[in-house]
């Protein structure tokens, strides 16, 4: 079955692979660009960012929405992950109306109309997506997996075992079901950017990885589907991660290079809006953890004591909110009541200098 929306959707739905192998051998027959753009759902304006991005340069966007098992520790939130399939939907028929009316709309490769829309979206069961063994989150589980070493033990990595794995295993398969021209991810996640970067050049994949700037909210916040969770309180003092790395960049533009400075600047914001927390009674504060601050290099995450300013720097790091220690009913408190902790990851980068 090729698709499982209403006619009147601008886009086919595929569950499964042959019937989406079949489009992408039509398009190819007729020289047409594919374009595709992985995620999890839930979908925001980061996505949709990179979907605008993706049509700008492919005449066909595929969009995968699926919520990859194999990524989620065994303790994580895979049952709980925010799952939105009709308003996920809604979201990309209002974007293609809005390509329509740009003037774009699955032109032909060459012609003045390139730019394209979406016109599959790739929802597979895991069935699908591990057709022989189940999908384990595991770290000795049986299965067939792609590692990328050392960069996936890095940062994230380090908090989450197992993560990287199942973000490498589960891309090189969409890449092999979609043989995707271009694919596209977010900065946001930038360590999944540089792993998959490095997966593309050393399985000598064929696919052009591109690159989407992080969305933010009015007040800097990274936008991410996990965001619903945090309620007004932990929303609010969630921001101090961004607060922190903007320290640390204005530290390395006003002229600092070494690592002590620079993380000084950030780990410095921290620190005093934790103190600040930790002043009020357990009915006002919200309390985080910092996982990590790094500065790493931008190719192979390694840590530096000091910026080559040649070659740039990856500046990033995760907090971890911790749940609301009492709350009211009356208070936006996010899905989970406050009780879920969040995990907030950010980044930015300093480009080279030439
Ligand atoms: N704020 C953002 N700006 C740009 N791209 C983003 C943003 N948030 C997510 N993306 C990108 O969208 C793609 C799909 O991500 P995903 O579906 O996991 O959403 P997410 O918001 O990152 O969710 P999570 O809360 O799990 O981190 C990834 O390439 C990711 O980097
Ligand atoms: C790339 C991805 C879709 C793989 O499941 C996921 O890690 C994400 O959404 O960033
Ligand atoms: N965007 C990253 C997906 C995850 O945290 O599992």
């Amino acid at each position: 079955m090729a698709s499982q929306t209403p006619k009147s959707h601008s886009f086919q739905v595929f569950r499964d692979v042959p019937p989406l192998r079949q489009l992408r051998q039509q398009l190819l027959r007729s020289d047409r660009t594919v374009g595709l753009v992985p995620t999890m759902g839930a979908l925001h304006e980061g996505h949709l960012s990179l979907i605008r991005q993706a049509a700008a340069e492919n005449t066909d966007v595929f969009v995968s929405i699926y919520v990859n098992p194999t990524q989620f520790g065994v303790n994580e939130d895979l049952e709980s992950y925010p799952r939105t399939w009709d308003s996920d939907i809604e979201k990309i028929e209002k974007l293609n109306a809005e390509l329509a009316s740009h003037g774009q709309g699955n032109g032909v490769k060459g012609s003045s109309t390139t730019p394209g829309r979406v016109t599959a979206i790739l929802a597979p069961t895991s069935k699908v997506m591990y057709p022989t063994l189940p999908p384990t989150s595991e770290i000795h589980g049986y299965g067939s997996f792609v590692t990328i070493t050392p960069l996936a033990t890095k940062l994230e990595g380090a908090s989450r075992p197992v993560f990287f794995r199942g973000v490498a295993t589960v891309c090189m398969k969409l890449f092999n079901i979609v043989t995707p021209d271009r694919v596209y991810f977010g900065q946001k996640d930038v360590q999944q950017t540089v792993i998959i970067r490095r997966m593309v050049q050393d399985f000598h994949l064929g696919t052009e990885v591109k690159i989407g700037t992080t969305v933010r909210e009015h007040d800097g916040l990274a936008m991410s589907s996990r965001n619903v969770y945090l309620g007004d309180r932990r929303r609010a003092v969630g921001l101090v991660l961004y607060s922190a790395l903007k320290a640390a960049e204005n530290a390395f533009e006003s002229g600092k290079v070494s690592r002590a400075d620079i993380l000084g600047a950030a780990n410095e914001v921290a620190q005093k809006v934790l103190a600040a927390q930790k002043a009020l009674s357990p009915s006002e504060r919200a309390l985080f953890e910092v996982d990590y601050i790094s500065l790493a290099d931008p190719d192979d995450l390694t840590e530096l004591e000091v910026v080559d300013r040649t070659r740039g720097a990856i500046l990033s790091g995760a907090v971890k909110m911790l749940p609301l220690e009492e709350s009211s009913p009356e208070e936006n408190r996010g899905l989970g009541d406050g009780k879920v902790p969040v995990r907030l990851i950010d980044n930015l980068i300093f480009k080279p200098k030439v």
